[in-house]
């Protein structure tokens, strides 16, 4: 790709990546290939409305690391958007420091923060794109603040245009266009002024299930093409399987949970993010049809039911059949997923074993030796 995104550092100053300061993150190795771009530390912001003070964020500490493809999940009001507001610098915290590359951001204003305002990328649900401009002319538009040369503007547009897909379509108007195709035309734009880092603020809310994978795909694409740092925010899990690699969970303005995407997905810890796993991990209520007020039936036969987790090459071996060959028990699956994550396969089921106790017992704990997560759910 002649763009190669060849880092515009004529408009756009790279600073030197250094640890952050005293996070007490695992990433506040100075110099270490995976240091953190972006660092919150203890960030408190709340608003005042004519009702009283609403605590939108509440000692936030994360950090997202170089090259990464960071989510934030939390349902509606969780404060998501005020966390990623806070990354993009619109938002000042009441509290705490913001760091971009290990320079302390949190209070900078006038030329200083427009600067470091360009070395981040931001994508919205409703594209923000301008009507009367034309997809070229909204791409070239942060490049004309940015006082770039009109030729050199010309070149890089039809670059960018390219490389989300839509070289031909640089005379259409928003109007002619599928949200799929503005929400590139809005990648493109983000990323003009060759930012280190994209903010995704819900960008495929709005975007049928199939165009959401292919914006997805697009942004993981352009993530590791331009060694970029992508920070999404969504409500759905489906998102953050799909393309993250880490992902903090959000509630009430505060993260209750983070980690490497599979890890959580494997073991929640949280009830918001189990709730939120349901349907991906197929773990809810026992069905109906094993249950008598919540209790499995029929009372008093020997019968156990387990939730198990395959993650990685587990997955793919036939580790169910083989407890069956080997232990004096029957499986029945009642429910089950199997998917990928990112790019590992995962899967869950919900299994009742039935069986003399200590053969069930034994069956349980073969499971775990092969290396699946096992939970029961109920012993009857
Ligand atoms: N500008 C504002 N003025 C007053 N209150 C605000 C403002 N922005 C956010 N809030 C409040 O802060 C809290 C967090 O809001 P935020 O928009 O960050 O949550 P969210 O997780 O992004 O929600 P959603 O998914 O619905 O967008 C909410 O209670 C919200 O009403």
């Amino acid at each position: 790709m002649a763009l190669a995104l060849a880092r515009a550092s004529s408009f756009v100053p790279q600073g030197p990546l250094r640890g952050p300061p005293g996070t007490g993150a695992r990433s506040s190795t100075e110099g270490s290939a995976d240091a953190a771009v972006i660092v919150l530390k203890n960030v408190s912001k709340s608003f005042r409305t004519p009702a009283g003070t609403v605590p939108a964020l509440v000692g936030v500490n994360l950090h997202v690391r170089k090259g990464e493809v960071f989510g934030i999940i939390g349902l509606s009001g969780a404060g998501k958007s005020t966390l990623i507001r806070t990354m993009a610098l619109l938002e000042q915290p009441d509290e705490g420091a913001v760091y971009l590359d290990g320079r302390d951001v949190t209070h900078l204003r006038g030329a200083a923060l427009r600067a470091e305002r360009r070395r981040l990328g931001m994508i919205f649900q409703h594209f923000n794109l301008l009507r009367s401009r034309t997809a070229a002319e909204n791409v070239a538009l942060p490049l004309e603040i940015a006082g770039v040369p009109r030729a050199q503007i010309r070149r890089r547009v039809a670059e960018l245009l390219d490389l989300v897909g839509l070289g031909d379509r640089a005379g259409a108007y928003p109007s002619q266009l599928s949200g799929g195709q503005k929400q590139r035309v809005a990648i493109a734009r983000a990323l003009a002024t060759d930012p280190a880092v994209l903010l995704s603020d819900e960008a495929t809310s709005a975007l049928d299930p199939q165009t959401t994978r292919s914006i997805l795909a697009l942004l993981r694409d352009l993530g590791r093409r331009l060694g970029l740092t992508i920070v999404l925010v969504t409500h759905e899990m489906d998102v953050i399987r799909q393309v993250c690699d880490r992902v903090a969970v959000m509630e009430g303005g505060r993260i209750v949970e983070e980690g490497p995407v599979l890890e959580v997905f494997s073991r929640p810890r949280s009830a918001v993010t189990r709730a939120f796993l349901e349907d991906l991990r197929g773990d809810g209520p026992l069905p109906a049809w094993v249950t008598v007020n919540g209790k499995p039936h029929p009372a008093g036969e020997d019968r156990r039911y387990v939730h198990v987790t395959f993650v990685g090459p587990t997955a793919a071996e036939p580790v169910i059949s083989r407890m069956v060959r080997r232990f004096a028990v029957e499986a029945n699956v009642l429910r089950g997923k199997v998917d990928q994550i990112g790019e590992s396969p995962f899967g869950a089921l919900t299994l009742e074993l039935r069986g003399a106790p200590q053969d069930v017992a034994r069956a349980t704990e073969f499971l775990t030796d092969q290396g699946l997560i096992v939970e029961v759910l109920h012993h009857a």
